[in-house]
């Protein structure tokens, strides 16, 4: 996939292109959904246009938003797996934020070759969303560019989206968010040093450093998922895991940290790069008067996890 950072407008580019807007914040059901309609009619190649940097912190400066539900180098990963060819990446700036949908049409798009517009209905760009689907695709259809405005896809409840999602993993419903987001929930990271304290406990706990830091915390407390790693032959591996995110108020207290016990495994993981996924709230994460009253619980966590493993393998 070809990545073209947009600093001011796009420069000129004759290849013609199926081009999808959006943030695709989580690549979720709804954004695959609108990828989906673009492959099927797909004339060129298939292009995303995204703006990274939510407008809630870049606007507001609400820090809950300086995170993603897919960091930038793990939504390219995942758009790619879709079959995106070229995606133009813009810096949401406050300049950018007080376009026009005429200065849009005109400064980004024109300078490409769109066959082909897709958008979702809700989509809104500028200054008090003065480009809605509406507005677009009237200015697009004077310049010739057909613009699919895609319905929005509707969960059971209410409409799937990356603020539903977010206020899901706050709340710690990790299978609802699992469900909109149509995959598990992921935190991709390094594996960092911690206080060497997990292995004298007979809990080594590989700790998330990196870009881990990028991603949507999802409510502190103990969790059910799996660790991948990269094994010796350079193959991903899923191994099952329990995941603690939280403060850790028992030897901490202060900062926020996603570490991760796979279980019946041993061996150095420092230094891989690993993804976390989420799966199951086991509880919530508890201060203990003494390490061993916390290494007697988190005996009854392994114990609930490996029945969890043995229902969900077998
Ligand atoms: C299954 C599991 C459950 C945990 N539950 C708690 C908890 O309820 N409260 C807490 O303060 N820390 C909890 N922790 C975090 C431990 O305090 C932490 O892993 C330990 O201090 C080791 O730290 P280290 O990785 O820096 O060596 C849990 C860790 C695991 C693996
Ligand atoms: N079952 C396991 N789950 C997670 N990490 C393990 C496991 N067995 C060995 N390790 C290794 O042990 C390290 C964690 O040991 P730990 O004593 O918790 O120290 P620290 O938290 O300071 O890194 C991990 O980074 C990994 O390399």
């Amino acid at each position: 996939m070809e990545l073209i950072e947009v600093t001011t407008t796009p420069a000129q580019d004759q290849t013609p292109i199926t081009l999808v807007i959006g943030k695709f914040d989580g690549v979720h059901r709804g954004h695959v959904q609108l990828l989906q309609n673009a492959l099927q009619h797909k004339q060129g190649k298939l292009a995303v246009m995204s703006f990274s940097d939510h407008p809630r912190w870049i606007l507001r400066g609400e820090d809950e938003y300086r995170q993603h539900l897919t960091p930038l180098q793990h939504k390219l990963v995942l758009l790619e797996s879709m079959g995106v060819e070229k995606f133009y990446h813009i810096n949401f700036t406050k300049e950018f934020s007080a376009i026009t949908a005429e200065q849009f049409v005109q400064q980004h798009l024109a300078a490409l070759n769109v066959q082909r517009l897709v958008i979702g209905a809700d989509f809104r760009l500028g200054k008090d969303g003065s480009a809605n689907a509406e507005t677009l695709s009237k200015l697009c259809g004077d310049i010739g560019i057909i613009v699919d405005v895609i319905p929005l896809l509707q969960a059971t409840t209410e409409k799937i989206s990356s603020t539903s999602i977010r206020h899901f993993l706050k709340n710690g419903q990790i299978e609802a968010a699992n469900e909109q987001l149509g995959r598990k929930y992921a935190v991709w990271g390094e594996v960092i040093h911690g206080n060497a304290l997990g292995r004298t406990l007979g809990f080594p706990t590989i700790n998330l450093g990196g870009m881990a830091h990028d991603y949507v915390p999802p409510k502190p407390g103990v969790y059910i998922g799996r660790v991948e790693v990269t094994t010796e032959n350079n193959k991903k591996e899923q191994l099952p895991a329990l995941i603690s995110a939280g403060f850790r108020p028992t030897v901490d207290g202060k900062h926020y940290l996603i570490e991760g016990y796979i279980l019946n495994f041993s061996g150095n993981l420092y230094g891989q790069q690993v993804a976390i996924y989420f799966e199951q709230l086991v509880r919530n994460e508890l201060k203990f008067e003494n390490l061993d009253d916390l290494i007697a619980q988190m005996e009854l966590d392994r114990q609930h996890a490996e029945h969890y493993f043995h229902r969900v393998l077998q």
